[in-house]
Protein backbone atom coordinates (compact mmCIF):
# COMPACT_ATOMS: atom_id res chain seq x y z
CA UNK A 1 0.00 0.00 0.00
CA UNK A 2 1.59 3.53 -0.69
CA UNK A 3 2.00 5.55 2.20
CA UNK A 4 0.00 9.16 2.34
CA UNK A 5 2.53 11.41 0.66
CA UNK A 6 2.62 9.41 -1.79
CA UNK A 7 -0.99 9.67 -2.72
CA UNK A 8 -1.19 13.47 -2.84
CA UNK A 9 -0.87 15.06 -5.98
CA UNK A 10 1.97 16.90 -7.24
CA UNK A 11 1.05 20.52 -7.50
CA UNK A 12 2.27 23.10 -10.24
CA UNK A 13 1.93 26.50 -10.57
CA UNK A 14 1.83 27.46 -14.47
CA UNK A 15 2.49 30.81 -15.49
CA UNK A 16 2.95 32.72 -19.07
CA UNK A 17 4.08 35.68 -20.02
CA UNK A 18 0.92 37.39 -20.63
CA UNK A 19 0.54 37.57 -24.35
CA UNK A 20 -1.39 35.27 -26.81
CA UNK A 21 1.44 33.73 -28.90
CA UNK A 22 3.00 32.44 -24.76
CA UNK A 23 -0.19 31.61 -23.06
CA UNK A 24 -1.20 29.02 -25.72
CA UNK A 25 2.07 26.81 -25.53
CA UNK A 26 2.35 26.64 -21.63
CA UNK A 27 -1.82 25.73 -21.45
CA UNK A 28 -0.58 22.72 -23.51
CA UNK A 29 2.10 22.13 -21.50
CA UNK A 30 -0.79 22.65 -18.41
CA UNK A 31 -3.01 20.54 -20.28
CA UNK A 32 0.20 17.03 -20.36
CA UNK A 33 1.05 17.79 -16.63
CA UNK A 34 -2.14 17.40 -15.81
CA UNK A 35 -3.07 13.87 -17.90
CA UNK A 36 0.60 12.68 -15.79
CA UNK A 37 -1.34 13.46 -12.67
CA UNK A 38 -0.33 16.96 -11.32
CA UNK A 39 -2.77 19.17 -10.20
CA UNK A 40 -2.78 22.57 -11.85
CA UNK A 41 -2.89 26.11 -10.76
CA UNK A 42 -2.63 28.23 -14.17
CA UNK A 43 -2.28 31.84 -13.31
CA UNK A 44 -2.94 34.53 -15.93
CA UNK A 45 -3.24 38.69 -15.50
CA UNK A 46 -6.23 39.64 -14.29
CA UNK A 47 -6.70 41.59 -17.70
CA UNK A 48 -6.30 38.85 -19.58
CA UNK A 49 -8.74 36.20 -17.38
CA UNK A 50 -11.41 39.05 -17.99
CA UNK A 51 -10.95 38.94 -22.14
CA UNK A 52 -10.53 35.00 -21.46
CA UNK A 53 -14.39 35.01 -19.88
CA UNK A 54 -15.67 37.52 -22.55
CA UNK A 55 -14.24 35.64 -25.89
CA UNK A 56 -14.85 32.01 -24.33
CA UNK A 57 -17.78 32.61 -22.02
CA UNK A 58 -18.12 33.24 -18.45
CA UNK A 59 -18.42 29.59 -16.81
CA UNK A 60 -15.65 28.47 -19.61
CA UNK A 61 -12.87 27.73 -16.61
CA UNK A 62 -15.22 26.20 -14.07
CA UNK A 63 -15.69 22.84 -12.53
CA UNK A 64 -12.42 21.18 -13.94
CA UNK A 65 -11.14 18.58 -11.01
CA UNK A 66 -7.71 19.59 -10.41
CA UNK A 67 -7.13 22.52 -13.02
CA UNK A 68 -7.88 26.02 -11.54
CA UNK A 69 -7.27 29.11 -12.68
CA UNK A 70 -5.45 31.67 -10.66
CA UNK A 71 -4.72 35.96 -11.58
CA UNK A 72 -2.35 38.46 -10.40
CA UNK A 73 -2.47 42.14 -11.69
CA UNK A 74 -0.40 43.06 -14.68
CA UNK A 75 0.53 46.77 -12.97
CA UNK A 76 -0.30 48.45 -15.98
CA UNK A 77 -1.87 51.66 -16.37
CA UNK A 78 -4.68 52.03 -18.99
CA UNK A 79 -3.98 54.50 -21.77
CA UNK A 80 -7.19 56.91 -22.67
CA UNK A 81 -8.41 56.17 -26.28
CA UNK A 82 -8.70 52.79 -27.88
CA UNK A 83 -5.40 51.62 -27.29
CA UNK A 84 -4.14 48.06 -25.66
CA UNK A 85 -1.76 49.09 -23.22
CA UNK A 86 -1.51 45.00 -22.78
CA UNK A 87 -0.49 44.23 -25.95
CA UNK A 88 2.76 46.64 -25.67
CA UNK A 89 5.38 44.61 -25.41
CA UNK A 90 7.92 47.35 -23.89
CA UNK A 91 5.15 48.52 -21.13
CA UNK A 92 4.65 44.81 -20.38
CA UNK A 93 8.18 44.17 -20.24
CA UNK A 94 9.00 47.40 -18.09
CA UNK A 95 5.86 46.12 -15.37
CA UNK A 96 6.88 43.01 -15.11
CA UNK A 97 10.33 43.90 -14.14
CA UNK A 98 8.88 46.08 -11.70
CA UNK A 99 5.61 45.01 -10.57
CA UNK A 100 5.13 41.01 -11.03
CA UNK A 101 6.84 39.56 -7.99
CA UNK A 102 5.21 40.33 -4.83
CA UNK A 103 1.59 39.95 -6.46
CA UNK A 104 3.06 36.05 -7.34
CA UNK A 105 4.65 36.00 -3.39
CA UNK A 106 1.00 36.43 -2.47
CA UNK A 107 -0.55 34.17 -4.95
CA UNK A 108 2.22 31.73 -3.56
CA UNK A 109 1.05 32.37 0.00
CA UNK A 110 -3.38 32.41 -0.77
CA UNK A 111 -2.36 28.65 -2.22
CA UNK A 112 -0.44 27.49 0.52
CA UNK A 113 -3.27 28.79 2.82
CA UNK A 114 -5.47 26.85 0.96
CA UNK A 115 -3.73 23.54 1.18
CA UNK A 116 -3.22 24.36 4.69
CA UNK A 117 -7.17 23.91 4.87
CA UNK A 118 -7.16 20.57 2.76
CA UNK A 119 -8.67 22.31 -0.63
CA UNK A 120 -5.94 21.80 -2.78
CA UNK A 121 -2.24 19.92 -2.72
CA UNK A 122 0.32 21.60 -1.28
CA UNK A 123 2.48 23.86 -3.91
CA UNK A 124 5.30 21.48 -5.59
CA UNK A 125 7.08 23.43 -8.49
CA UNK A 126 6.68 26.53 -10.83
CA UNK A 127 6.87 26.14 -14.43
CA UNK A 128 6.51 30.03 -15.52
CA UNK A 129 7.16 31.56 -18.76
CA UNK A 130 11.31 32.20 -19.57
CA UNK A 131 10.81 36.02 -19.61
CA UNK A 132 9.25 35.73 -15.64
CA UNK A 133 12.60 34.86 -14.01
CA UNK A 134 11.60 36.47 -11.14
CA UNK A 135 9.86 33.59 -10.57
CA UNK A 136 13.28 31.63 -10.05
CA UNK A 137 13.42 33.73 -6.66
CA UNK A 138 10.28 32.75 -5.81
CA UNK A 139 10.85 29.34 -5.88
CA UNK A 140 14.31 29.49 -3.92
CA UNK A 141 12.24 31.16 -0.97
CA UNK A 142 9.18 28.96 -0.97
CA UNK A 143 11.92 25.88 -1.96
CA UNK A 144 10.48 24.78 -4.87
CA UNK A 145 12.12 23.51 -7.64
CA UNK A 146 11.66 25.61 -10.97
CA UNK A 147 11.25 25.35 -14.81
CA UNK A 148 11.16 28.32 -17.08
CA UNK A 149 9.69 27.30 -20.28
CA UNK A 150 10.52 29.26 -23.69
CA UNK A 151 7.86 29.75 -25.93
CA UNK A 152 9.98 30.80 -28.49
CA UNK A 153 12.91 28.67 -30.32
CA UNK A 154 15.74 27.57 -28.98
CA UNK A 155 17.60 29.51 -31.24
CA UNK A 156 16.16 33.03 -30.36
CA UNK A 157 17.71 32.11 -26.98
CA UNK A 158 20.96 31.11 -27.83
CA UNK A 159 21.02 34.16 -29.56
CA UNK A 160 19.61 36.45 -26.66
CA UNK A 161 22.30 34.77 -24.64
CA UNK A 162 24.88 36.55 -26.69
CA UNK A 163 23.07 40.06 -26.74
CA UNK A 164 26.09 40.91 -24.47
CA UNK A 165 28.67 40.25 -26.54
CA UNK A 166 27.30 41.85 -29.38
CA UNK A 167 27.12 44.89 -27.01
CA UNK A 168 31.07 44.22 -26.36
CA UNK A 169 32.17 44.23 -30.21
CA UNK A 170 30.06 47.33 -31.02
CA UNK A 171 27.30 45.71 -32.85
CA UNK A 172 24.68 47.06 -30.94
CA UNK A 173 23.19 49.97 -30.75
CA UNK A 174 23.20 49.90 -34.30
CA UNK A 175 25.49 53.32 -35.09
CA UNK A 176 22.53 55.36 -36.35
CA UNK A 177 19.23 54.61 -38.68
CA UNK A 178 21.25 53.92 -42.13
CA UNK A 179 22.82 50.88 -40.84
CA UNK A 180 18.77 49.24 -40.89
CA UNK A 181 19.07 49.77 -44.86
CA UNK A 182 22.71 50.17 -45.81
CA UNK A 183 23.72 46.47 -45.98
CA UNK A 184 25.00 46.46 -42.69
CA UNK A 185 22.31 43.71 -41.36
CA UNK A 186 24.04 40.95 -44.17
CA UNK A 187 26.84 40.84 -42.19
CA UNK A 188 27.70 37.39 -41.46
CA UNK A 189 27.67 35.97 -37.26
CA UNK A 190 29.62 33.29 -37.68
CA UNK A 191 31.69 33.52 -34.49
CA UNK A 192 28.70 31.58 -32.68
CA UNK A 193 28.50 27.90 -32.35
CA UNK A 194 25.04 26.59 -33.23
CA UNK A 195 24.12 29.30 -35.80
CA UNK A 196 25.79 28.38 -38.79
CA UNK A 197 25.97 30.79 -41.53
CA UNK A 198 23.24 33.51 -39.91
CA UNK A 199 23.66 36.43 -40.71
CA UNK A 200 22.56 39.96 -38.55
CA UNK A 201 19.04 40.31 -40.32
CA UNK A 202 18.43 36.47 -38.77
CA UNK A 203 19.22 37.47 -35.30
CA UNK A 204 16.18 38.94 -33.34
CA UNK A 205 15.83 41.98 -34.77
CA UNK A 206 15.99 43.76 -30.95
CA UNK A 207 19.26 44.24 -32.21
CA UNK A 208 18.10 46.73 -34.53
CA UNK A 209 18.27 50.01 -32.48
CA UNK A 210 20.30 52.79 -31.95
CA UNK A 211 19.09 53.16 -28.30
CA UNK A 212 22.23 52.75 -26.18
CA UNK A 213 19.30 52.28 -23.04
CA UNK A 214 17.04 50.22 -25.14
CA UNK A 215 14.39 48.57 -22.78
CA UNK A 216 13.94 45.42 -24.81
CA UNK A 217 18.01 45.18 -24.90
CA UNK A 218 18.10 45.50 -20.97
CA UNK A 219 15.03 43.04 -20.39
CA UNK A 220 16.56 40.32 -22.39
CA UNK A 221 20.10 40.90 -21.17
CA UNK A 222 19.01 40.63 -17.52
CA UNK A 223 16.53 37.56 -18.21
CA UNK A 224 19.63 36.00 -20.09
CA UNK A 225 21.30 36.55 -17.14
CA UNK A 226 19.15 34.97 -14.63
CA UNK A 227 18.62 32.02 -16.88
CA UNK A 228 21.27 30.36 -15.53
CA UNK A 229 20.10 30.19 -12.14
CA UNK A 230 17.08 27.88 -12.87
CA UNK A 231 16.93 24.77 -12.11
CA UNK A 232 16.05 24.01 -15.90
CA UNK A 233 14.86 25.50 -19.44
CA UNK A 234 12.10 23.56 -21.16
CA UNK A 235 11.69 24.44 -25.28
CA UNK A 236 8.64 23.86 -27.50
CA UNK A 237 11.12 22.40 -30.47
CA UNK A 238 12.45 18.97 -30.57
CA UNK A 239 16.22 17.64 -30.55
CA UNK A 240 15.52 17.17 -34.29
CA UNK A 241 14.43 20.05 -35.36
CA UNK A 242 17.06 22.54 -33.54
CA UNK A 243 19.70 19.45 -33.29
CA UNK A 244 22.80 22.16 -33.43
CA UNK A 245 21.33 24.71 -31.77
CA UNK A 246 20.50 22.24 -28.59
CA UNK A 247 23.81 20.49 -28.84
CA UNK A 248 25.38 24.30 -28.65
CA UNK A 249 23.08 25.11 -25.59
CA UNK A 250 23.81 22.04 -23.77
CA UNK A 251 26.83 23.09 -23.50
CA UNK A 252 26.30 26.60 -21.94
CA UNK A 253 23.11 25.40 -20.10
CA UNK A 254 23.52 21.71 -19.03
CA UNK A 255 19.79 21.27 -17.95
CA UNK A 256 17.50 22.06 -20.81
CA UNK A 257 14.63 20.00 -22.50
CA UNK A 258 12.91 19.97 -25.81
CA UNK A 259 9.48 18.67 -25.40
CA UNK A 260 8.09 20.11 -28.39
CA UNK A 261 6.33 20.82 -30.58
CA UNK A 262 3.47 20.65 -28.11
CA UNK A 263 0.40 20.69 -31.01
CA UNK A 264 1.87 17.48 -32.09
CA UNK A 265 2.17 16.02 -28.30
CA UNK A 266 -1.16 17.11 -27.33
CA UNK A 267 -3.06 15.70 -30.63
CA UNK A 268 -1.36 12.39 -29.82
CA UNK A 269 -2.54 12.35 -25.66
CA UNK A 270 -5.54 10.92 -24.64
CA UNK A 271 -8.48 13.33 -24.81
CA UNK A 272 -9.76 14.39 -21.30
CA UNK A 273 -12.27 17.13 -20.65
CA UNK A 274 -9.58 19.54 -20.69
CA UNK A 275 -9.95 19.63 -24.23
CA UNK A 276 -12.49 22.36 -24.02
CA UNK A 277 -10.51 24.48 -22.39
CA UNK A 278 -8.81 27.13 -24.60
CA UNK A 279 -6.93 30.27 -24.56
CA UNK A 280 -7.92 32.38 -27.48
CA UNK A 281 -8.04 36.21 -26.37
CA UNK A 282 -10.10 36.75 -29.13
CA UNK A 283 -13.57 35.13 -30.23
CA UNK A 284 -12.83 32.87 -32.57
CA UNK A 285 -14.87 32.72 -35.97
CA UNK A 286 -16.22 28.79 -36.25
CA UNK A 287 -17.98 29.90 -39.46
CA UNK A 288 -14.22 29.95 -41.55
CA UNK A 289 -14.23 25.85 -40.98
CA UNK A 290 -17.90 25.59 -42.89
CA UNK A 291 -16.35 28.06 -45.57
CA UNK A 292 -13.24 25.91 -45.83
CA UNK A 293 -15.41 22.83 -46.24
CA UNK A 294 -16.73 23.93 -49.53
CA UNK A 295 -13.01 24.15 -51.12
CA UNK A 296 -10.97 22.13 -52.76
CA UNK A 297 -8.43 19.91 -51.00
CA UNK A 298 -4.92 22.20 -50.67
CA UNK A 299 -6.56 24.94 -52.38
CA UNK A 300 -6.71 27.63 -49.66
CA UNK A 301 -4.04 30.41 -48.81
CA UNK A 302 -4.78 30.95 -45.01
CA UNK A 303 -3.41 34.16 -44.14
CA UNK A 304 -2.97 35.25 -40.47
CA UNK A 305 0.14 37.66 -38.66
CA UNK A 306 -0.70 36.52 -34.87
CA UNK A 307 -1.65 38.20 -31.89
CA UNK A 308 0.67 41.21 -31.95
CA UNK A 309 1.94 42.25 -35.97
CA UNK A 310 0.49 45.41 -37.37
CA UNK A 311 1.02 46.69 -40.86
CA UNK A 312 0.32 50.06 -42.25
CA UNK A 313 -2.87 50.72 -44.46
CA UNK A 314 -0.31 50.19 -47.58
CA UNK A 315 1.31 47.45 -46.41
CA UNK A 316 -2.57 45.49 -46.20
CA UNK A 317 -3.00 46.88 -49.78
CA UNK A 318 -0.43 45.29 -51.30
CA UNK A 319 -1.08 41.76 -49.11
CA UNK A 320 -4.54 42.54 -50.43
CA UNK A 321 -3.87 42.77 -54.10
CA UNK A 322 -1.20 40.17 -54.42
CA UNK A 323 -3.97 37.63 -53.05
CA UNK A 324 -6.42 39.06 -55.35
CA UNK A 325 -4.29 38.66 -58.43
CA UNK A 326 -3.29 35.26 -56.88
CA UNK A 327 -6.57 34.21 -58.10
CA UNK A 328 -6.16 31.51 -55.38
CA UNK A 329 -9.03 31.28 -52.75
CA UNK A 330 -8.06 32.43 -49.19
CA UNK A 331 -8.85 32.87 -45.72
CA UNK A 332 -7.31 36.18 -44.23
CA UNK A 333 -7.41 36.74 -40.55
CA UNK A 334 -7.54 40.51 -39.67
CA UNK A 335 -7.71 41.50 -35.86
CA UNK A 336 -9.32 44.62 -35.18
CA UNK A 337 -5.88 46.18 -34.60
CA UNK A 338 -4.10 44.68 -37.22
CA UNK A 339 -3.65 48.14 -39.18
CA UNK A 340 -1.63 51.13 -37.68
CA UNK A 341 -4.05 53.99 -37.32
CA UNK A 342 -7.56 52.57 -37.14
CA UNK A 343 -10.21 50.15 -39.16
CA UNK A 344 -9.49 48.26 -42.25
CA UNK A 345 -11.02 49.81 -45.64
CA UNK A 346 -10.62 47.32 -48.60
CA UNK A 347 -12.25 49.06 -51.84
CA UNK A 348 -14.91 48.19 -53.58
CA UNK A 349 -13.04 47.23 -56.36
CA UNK A 350 -11.25 44.36 -54.31
CA UNK A 351 -14.46 42.69 -52.60
CA UNK A 352 -16.09 42.25 -55.84
CA UNK A 353 -12.44 40.84 -57.14
CA UNK A 354 -12.45 38.33 -54.33
CA UNK A 355 -16.18 37.62 -52.70
CA UNK A 356 -16.22 34.32 -54.51
CA UNK A 357 -13.14 32.67 -53.09
CA UNK A 358 -11.94 35.21 -50.49
CA UNK A 359 -13.29 35.50 -46.88
CA UNK A 360 -11.86 37.80 -44.16
CA UNK A 361 -12.42 37.40 -40.32
CA UNK A 362 -10.84 39.23 -37.15
CA UNK A 363 -9.90 35.72 -35.85
CA UNK A 364 -9.85 31.83 -35.74
CA UNK A 365 -9.44 28.70 -34.33
CA UNK A 366 -6.10 28.52 -36.08
CA UNK A 367 -4.79 24.75 -35.15
CA UNK A 368 -8.22 23.40 -36.70
CA UNK A 369 -7.92 25.81 -39.95
CA UNK A 370 -4.55 24.24 -40.66
CA UNK A 371 -5.35 21.06 -40.13
CA UNK A 372 -8.40 21.66 -42.68
CA UNK A 373 -7.55 19.48 -45.67
CA UNK A 374 -8.47 22.33 -48.31
CA UNK A 375 -5.57 24.31 -46.61
CA UNK A 376 -2.60 24.45 -49.15
CA UNK A 377 -0.38 27.11 -47.85
CA UNK A 378 0.33 29.35 -44.95
CA UNK A 379 1.32 33.30 -45.11
CA UNK A 380 2.52 34.52 -41.95
CA UNK A 381 4.54 36.13 -39.32
CA UNK A 382 6.68 33.34 -38.69
CA UNK A 383 5.31 33.60 -34.82
CA UNK A 384 6.92 30.24 -33.09
CA UNK A 385 3.60 28.88 -32.37
CA UNK A 386 2.54 29.37 -36.03
CA UNK A 387 5.73 27.93 -36.63
CA UNK A 388 5.13 24.66 -35.26
CA UNK A 389 1.65 24.31 -35.74
CA UNK A 390 2.49 24.63 -39.20
CA UNK A 391 4.48 22.05 -39.37
CA UNK A 392 2.53 19.82 -37.26
CA UNK A 393 -0.28 20.47 -39.86
CA UNK A 394 2.43 19.46 -43.00
CA UNK A 395 1.44 22.66 -44.25
CA UNK A 396 3.96 24.69 -46.16
CA UNK A 397 4.50 28.78 -45.48
CA UNK A 398 5.36 32.21 -46.91
CA UNK A 399 6.60 34.47 -44.35
CA UNK A 400 6.89 38.31 -43.41
CA UNK A 401 8.47 38.15 -40.57
CA UNK A 402 7.43 41.51 -38.13
CA UNK A 403 9.74 41.62 -34.95
CA UNK A 404 11.51 40.14 -32.48
CA UNK A 405 12.63 36.66 -33.10
CA UNK A 406 10.30 36.10 -36.28
CA UNK A 407 13.41 36.80 -38.90
CA UNK A 408 15.20 33.69 -36.63
CA UNK A 409 11.98 31.85 -37.67
CA UNK A 410 11.76 32.94 -40.95
CA UNK A 411 15.84 31.58 -41.55
CA UNK A 412 14.69 28.08 -39.88
CA UNK A 413 11.77 27.83 -42.34
CA UNK A 414 12.89 28.89 -45.54
CA UNK A 415 17.04 27.52 -45.00
CA UNK A 416 17.28 25.13 -42.62
CA UNK A 417 13.79 23.27 -43.02
CA UNK A 418 13.01 24.20 -46.36
CA UNK A 419 9.57 24.64 -45.85
CA UNK A 420 8.91 28.35 -47.04
CA UNK A 421 9.72 31.50 -49.02
CA UNK A 422 10.70 35.01 -47.49
CA UNK A 423 8.35 38.04 -48.74
CA UNK A 424 10.49 41.06 -49.06
CA UNK A 425 9.80 43.85 -45.62
CA UNK A 426 9.25 46.44 -47.93
CA UNK A 427 6.23 44.04 -49.62
CA UNK A 428 5.13 44.63 -53.12
CA UNK A 429 1.79 42.53 -54.51
CA UNK A 430 3.62 41.50 -57.71
CA UNK A 431 6.11 39.32 -55.08
CA UNK A 432 2.96 38.00 -53.39
CA UNK A 433 1.02 37.24 -56.01
CA UNK A 434 4.15 35.35 -57.50
CA UNK A 435 5.36 33.53 -54.55
CA UNK A 436 1.41 32.91 -53.64
CA UNK A 437 1.47 30.96 -57.36
CA UNK A 438 4.66 28.97 -56.58
CA UNK A 439 3.64 28.15 -53.26
CA UNK A 440 0.32 26.48 -54.14
CA UNK A 441 0.99 25.45 -57.93
CA UNK A 442 4.90 25.40 -58.29
CA UNK A 443 7.44 23.08 -58.26
CA UNK A 444 8.54 24.62 -55.38
CA UNK A 445 5.87 24.59 -53.56
CA UNK A 446 5.46 21.16 -54.05
CA UNK A 447 8.58 20.17 -52.63
CA UNK A 448 8.14 22.49 -49.90
CA UNK A 449 4.89 20.62 -49.12
CA UNK A 450 6.78 17.27 -49.33
CA UNK A 451 9.27 18.34 -46.89
CA UNK A 452 6.57 19.98 -44.42
CA UNK A 453 4.70 16.50 -44.33
CA UNK A 454 7.99 14.69 -43.20
CA UNK A 455 8.41 17.32 -40.62
CA UNK A 456 5.17 16.71 -39.34
CA UNK A 457 5.83 12.92 -39.49
CA UNK A 458 8.97 13.45 -37.55
CA UNK A 459 7.18 15.81 -34.85
CA UNK A 460 4.51 12.88 -34.34
CA UNK A 461 7.27 10.26 -33.59
CA UNK A 462 9.29 12.49 -31.24
CA UNK A 463 6.44 12.90 -29.13
CA UNK A 464 5.02 9.75 -29.07
CA UNK A 465 6.16 7.19 -26.29
CA UNK A 466 10.45 6.79 -27.05
CA UNK A 467 10.63 9.58 -28.81
CA UNK A 468 12.75 12.20 -27.77
CA UNK A 469 10.42 15.08 -26.89
CA UNK A 470 8.53 12.44 -24.87
CA UNK A 471 11.42 10.83 -23.08
CA UNK A 472 12.59 14.33 -22.60
CA UNK A 473 9.20 15.69 -20.73
CA UNK A 474 9.27 12.49 -18.57
CA UNK A 475 12.98 13.20 -17.68
CA UNK A 476 11.94 16.95 -17.01
CA UNK A 477 8.66 15.81 -14.71
CA UNK A 478 11.15 13.12 -12.58
CA UNK A 479 14.66 15.09 -12.38
CA UNK A 480 13.21 18.15 -11.78
CA UNK A 481 9.04 19.08 -11.05
CA UNK A 482 8.93 15.94 -8.74
CA UNK A 483 12.06 15.82 -6.58
CA UNK A 484 12.01 17.31 -3.67
CA UNK A 485 14.15 20.06 -2.31
O1 LIG B 1 -6.75 33.94 -35.58
C1 LIG B 1 -5.92 33.42 -34.82
C2 LIG B 1 -4.60 33.92 -34.66
C3 LIG B 1 -3.74 33.26 -33.81
N1 LIG B 1 -4.16 32.17 -33.11
C4 LIG B 1 -3.22 31.49 -32.18
O2 LIG B 1 -2.44 32.47 -31.50
C5 LIG B 1 -1.10 32.03 -31.37
C6 LIG B 1 -0.19 33.06 -31.99
O3 LIG B 1 1.14 32.79 -31.65
P1 LIG B 1 2.38 33.07 -32.62
O4 LIG B 1 2.15 32.47 -33.92
O5 LIG B 1 3.61 32.60 -31.91
O6 LIG B 1 2.38 34.61 -32.84
P2 LIG B 1 2.37 35.88 -31.84
O7 LIG B 1 1.05 36.02 -31.27
O8 LIG B 1 2.90 37.00 -32.61
O9 LIG B 1 3.44 35.41 -30.73
C7 LIG B 1 4.40 36.08 -29.93
O10 LIG B 1 4.96 35.03 -29.14
C8 LIG B 1 5.64 34.00 -29.85
C9 LIG B 1 6.11 32.96 -28.84
O11 LIG B 1 7.06 33.50 -27.98
C10 LIG B 1 6.80 34.57 -30.65
O12 LIG B 1 7.37 33.55 -31.44
C11 LIG B 1 6.30 35.71 -31.53
O13 LIG B 1 7.39 36.30 -32.19
C12 LIG B 1 5.56 36.75 -30.70
O14 LIG B 1 5.06 37.78 -31.52
C13 LIG B 1 -1.01 30.67 -32.05
O15 LIG B 1 -1.09 29.66 -31.09
C14 LIG B 1 -2.24 30.64 -32.95
O16 LIG B 1 -2.76 29.34 -33.14
C15 LIG B 1 -5.43 31.68 -33.25
O17 LIG B 1 -5.82 30.68 -32.65
N2 LIG B 1 -6.27 32.32 -34.12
Amino acid sequence: MSNFAERIKPHAVITPYPLQGHINPLLKLAKLLHLRGFHITFVNTEYNHKRLLKSRGPKAFDGFTDFTFETIPDGLTPIEGDGDVSQDIISLSDSIRKNFYHPFCELLARLKDSSNDGHIPPVSCLVSDIGLTFTIQAAEEHGLPSVLFSSASACSLLSALHFRTLIDKGVIPLKDESYLTNGYLDTKVDWIPGLGNFRLKDLPDFIRTTDPNDIMIKFIIEAADRVHEANSIVFNTSDELENDVINALSIKIPSIYAIGPLTSFLNQSPQNNLASIGSNLWKEDMKCLEWLESKEQGSVVYVNFGSITVMTPDQLLEFAWGLANSKKPFLWIIRPDLVIGGSVILSSDFVNETSDRGVIASWCPQEKVLNHPSVGGFLTHCGWNSTMESICAGVPMLCWPFFAEQPTNCRYICNEWEIGAEIDTNVKREEVEKLINELMVGDKGKKMRQKAMELKKKAEEDTRPGGCSYVNLEKVIKEVLLKQN
